[in-house]
């Protein structure tokens, strides 16, 4: 079975395209969405231990939880130890099912794809990019975002150039939505046609 990995800095357009290859039938895990998942359940109490007031409502307040986190890289590594484990343990989970699926490949969407070191367990890189300025445009206008905390997350993730240089294949979302689609459904029939030539013969 093919793993993919998908990953792309912030606001490129990674959870769009990763709609786009579960429409092309390609299993998708999604990191982000495991995040969400695991701050509703499992991890809130472990979470609130290492950073009080973070609980609300039986859940991590993302918001709040953002807030103690600014400024802080040692408060990152805190939490990036608590959450990290977990998130590996449910694409471990992911990748058992699709396996007794007999699922050809599968996309894993790890945001934090080289920062994490997570490059080892993937067969093929694609990266989502597009130009800096479009990509801060994006980020802007999300309600809650400011340019201190764009900055933030910027310094914490490789930069988009380094990321482009080690993939496999890029996604440039500079263009229409349309034309980002066409190129996942590329890239997808162009792994296909690897596989089917026997280039992955380990995968
Ligand atoms: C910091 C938190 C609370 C902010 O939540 P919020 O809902 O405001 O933003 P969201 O999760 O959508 O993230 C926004 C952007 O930051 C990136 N990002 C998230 N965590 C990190 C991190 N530890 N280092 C670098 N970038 C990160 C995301 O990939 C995304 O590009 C949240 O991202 C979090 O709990 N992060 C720690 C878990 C983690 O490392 N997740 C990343 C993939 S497993
Ligand atoms: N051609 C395009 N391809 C992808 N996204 C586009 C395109 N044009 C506009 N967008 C918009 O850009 C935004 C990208 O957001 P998306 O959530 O996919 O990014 P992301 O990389 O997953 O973000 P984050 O890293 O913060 O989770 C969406 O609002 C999407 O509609």
């Amino acid at each position: 079975m093919l793993r993919i990995g998908l990953t792309g800095s912030i606001g490129m357009g990674k959870s769009t395209m990763a709609k786009f290859f579960a429409e092309a039938g390609v299993p998708v895990n999604d990191s982000d969405a495991v995040v969400h998942d695991l701050y509703a359940g499992e991890a809130a109490p472990l979470v609130d231990a290492a950073f009080p007031g973070t609980l609300k409502n039986g859940a991590v307040d993302r918001q709040e939880l953002g807030r103690q986190l600014a400024g802080s890289p040692d408060g990152f590594k805190r939490l990036e130890a608590i959450v990290h484990p977990l998130v590996r343990k449910r694409e471990a989970e992911f990748i058992e099912r699709e396996q007794q699926r007999s699922a050809d490949m599968v996309l894993l969407d790890i945001p934090l794809l080289f920062e994490t070191g997570a490059q080892s367990r993937v067969d093929v890189i694609v990266v989502v990019s597009c130009d800096p300025q479009i990509q801060r445009e994006r980020v802007l206008a999300r309600s809650g975002m400011t340019v201190e905390k764009f900055n933030m997350i910027l310094a914490r993730q490789t930069p988009d150039a380094e990321k482009r240089a080690r993939a496999d294949y890029v996604i440039d979302t500079g263009h229409s939505i349309e034309t980002a689609r066409k190129r996942v459904a590329e890239i997808v029939s162009d792994l296909r046609r690897r596989l089917a030539s026997g280039e992955f013969l380990n995968a």
